[in-house]
């Protein structure tokens, strides 16, 4: 049985983490978070050391904040233990991060562990690689009023994975925040919206709209289990990998 270390205990996705490895009966060894406080499970403190947290696991789960994953990497690195990151939010120079830890240990990076949006994102690649640049791609997530980065890391995953059957660099043509007078759709662009409310999980809608017709195609995560069952399964093939960055991909068999 394999021992799982959860970066970012006390969070949502840190204690949905926690119970689905308890009921499962998996090798929770602890977790750490920016506090330091409370119980991950019965008699498992959180704690702030990521140090020990890491030589005591075998495979580490990160669900915190972008600006700990440098720490984390740190941490995993002198422990020489993979890690499974699931922050959203990321900038370039995190992903420069994980590229180059990626050098020494197995780093699986996704913005989202479900099995139904990494099928969502193989669907979306396939259709986007059909369909001409006349069909305008908009992406629309909407998440419950506690998150802070947007578009989501799911959106972005789905943006890369239209980019990619389209051949093109999401980065050179995404539109994102529409505001006033924008000007008309840039033709070939993904473009992205951003809703928040309530307690909403996770929903995410890709369109392809052309002249007289729309194709929409999307998930409803309608709790955090999804994403916390995906991290877990992922962890569990992660340990087993060489050193290398990875997504959720060969995990899923997709
Ligand atoms: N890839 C995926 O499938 C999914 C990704 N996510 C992403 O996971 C991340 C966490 O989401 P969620 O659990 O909802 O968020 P929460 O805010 O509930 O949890 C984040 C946790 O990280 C802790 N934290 C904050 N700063 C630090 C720090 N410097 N060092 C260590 N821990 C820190 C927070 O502690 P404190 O409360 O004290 O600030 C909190 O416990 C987000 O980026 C989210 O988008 C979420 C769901 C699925
Ligand atoms: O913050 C969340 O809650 C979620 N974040 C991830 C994202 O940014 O896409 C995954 C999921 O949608 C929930």
């Amino acid at each position: 049985m394999i021992s799982i270390g959860i970066f970012g205990a006390a969070g949502r996705m840190g204690q949905a983490i926690a119970t689905v490895a308890t009921d499962a009966g998996l090798g929770l060894v602890g977790g750490t978070d920016r506090a330091g406080s409370g119980d991950i499970a019965p008699g498992l403190p959180i704690t702030t050391d990521i140090a020990a947290l890491a030589q005591a696991s075998d495979v580490l789960i990160d669900f915190s904040v972008p600006g700990a994953l440098s720490a984390h990497l740190d941490a995993c690195i002198a422990a020489h233990k993979p890690i499974l990151i699931g922050t959203t939010g990321l900038e370039p120079v995190h992903h420069a991060l994980i590229d180059q830890a990626a050098l020494v240990i197995p780093v699986l990076q996704t913005g989202n562990t479900s099995l139904g949006v990494n099928l969502l994102a193989a669907l979306v690649e396939q259709a986007a690689a059909g369909l001409g640049d006349d069909w305008d791609i908009e992406i629309v997530e909407m998440h419950h009023r506690h998150k802070v980065d947007a578009p989501s890391g799911t959106a972005l995953l789905l943006g890369e994975a239209a980019a990619r059957g389209r051949g093109i660099d999401l980065a050179d043509h995404s539109e994102r925040g529409r505001d006033g007078i924008t000007g008309a759709r840039g033709k070939g662009a993904i473009g992205f919206a951003a809703l928040r409310g309530g307690s909403v999980a996770g929903d995410h809608q890709v369109i392809f709209a052309t002249e007289g017709e729309r194709i929409e195609i999307g998930h409803r995560a309608e709790n955090r289990s999804i994403f916390a069952r995906g991290a877990i399964k992922g962890a569990q093939w992660l340990v087993d990998q060489p050193a290398g960055r990875y997504d959720m991909k060969g995990v899923l068999g997709l």
